[in-house]
């Protein structure tokens, strides 16, 4: 018998995403391109997995880590900054890790980074040693200083960090950075990375035993082969076989490509899916090694 205290096995996974913000879209994006369809619930706070039983729930990004913690949700879309903050916070009252990143989902790129005034003349971080730094990641900015052996005063603000020198709140800054532009726009430069950060899957720190465990290992299959097919083009194109020793090395991180014999020639027409980079600069060497008629197509379908 279940022991009173146990939670109750599911059979449908759940996962946290953003309800709105940065990373909504491209997180029900992503999880559409691994087959899931949803129904939505009236007050859009809840969806319905049609095609799997692998429901969302659409919550302030802030919550993830926290639901994934008291077994409220399976799995979260949340950036890592985020993750590692509330790790941080747990850890600092001496409570165990709850959760931790299973998949990197290469988008929400930005960085957790220190910024002083554009006047500040900048030689090391010792020079932060008694000064005031605003952050909204309070934890991961002491855990920092720590490191560095840096005793410097913690201000906690939950956004428009970048204002605080100005309104003399702060003498230097703790926050995200992606273009720099608010940065600048505040007379700051960033002088150090904390951490670099992207959306993340985060579950829980161990595997599920129940059914959730193999709707988990589906879904993660589908999503490894969505995330390496993502920037993939397939490279379709023509060349005498006598070259194919030399174009075959400059195909970027391609898959073994399909060789076809062109009737009556001693030409080949080739297909290749290459998940590197496929610039012009590359089109242009593997036309001088003797590629003809060359096509870039995009890649929509999957990987299985
Ligand atoms: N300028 C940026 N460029 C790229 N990614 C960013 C940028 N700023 C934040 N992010 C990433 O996107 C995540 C969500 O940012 P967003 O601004 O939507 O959060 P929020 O305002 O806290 O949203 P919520 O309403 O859910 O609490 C951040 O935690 C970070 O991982
Ligand atoms: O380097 P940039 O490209 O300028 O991006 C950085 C800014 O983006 C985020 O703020 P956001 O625009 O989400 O506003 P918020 O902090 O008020 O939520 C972040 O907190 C920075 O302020
Ligand atoms: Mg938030």
């Amino acid at each position: 018998m279940t022991p009173p205290s146990a939670a109750p096995a599911r059979d449908r996974l759940r996962i946290a995403i953003q309800k709105s913000g940065r990373l909504a879209e491209p997180a029900r994006a992503l999880l559409s391109s691994c087959g899931l369809s949803w129904r939505e619930s009236r007050d859009r706070l809840f969806c319905y997995g049609e095609t799997l039983p692998v429901d969302l729930l659409l919550v302030r990004d802030d919550d993830i880590p926290g639901l994934i913690a008291d077994g409220v949700c399976d799995l979260g879309i949340v950036g890592r900054n985020v993750l590692l903050e509330q790790d941080g916070e747990r850890r600092g009252i001496g409570r165990a890790p709850a959760f931790r990143e299973w998949r990197a989902l290469g988008f929400g790129g930005c960085r957790l980074a220190l910024a002083v005034p554009d006047g500040w003349e900048w030689r090391s971080v010792s020079q932060l040693a008694g000064k005031r730094i605003a952050t909204s990641y309070p934890a991961l900015l002491s855990q920092w200083l720590a490191t560095q052996c840096i005793d410097a005063k913690v201000v906690v603000l939950s956004g428009s960090v970048e204002i605080a020198p100005r309104l003399g709140q702060a003498d230097a800054i703790c926050d995200l950075v992606s273009s720099g532009a608010t940065l600048a726009a505040n007379q700051l430069k960033p002088v150090q990375t904390l951490i670099e950060s992207e959306a993340v899957l985060a579950g829980p720190e161990q595997a599920f035993d129940d059914v959730r465990g193999e709707l988990a290992d589906l879904l993660l299959r589908r999503l490894d082969g969505a995330l390496r097919i993502r920037h993939s083009k397939l490279l379709l194109f023509q060349a005498p076989r006598s070259v194919l020793p030399d174009l075959l090395p400059l195909l970027p991180d391609a898959e073994t490509p399909t060789v076809m014999q062109v009737d009556g020639q001693d030409s080949l027409a080739l297909q290749a899916l290459c998940h590197g980079a496929l610039t012009w600069q590359r089109l242009e060497e593997l036309k001088r090694a003797g590629a003809r008629g060359l096509m870039v197509l995009p890649v929509e379908g999957m990987l299985a």
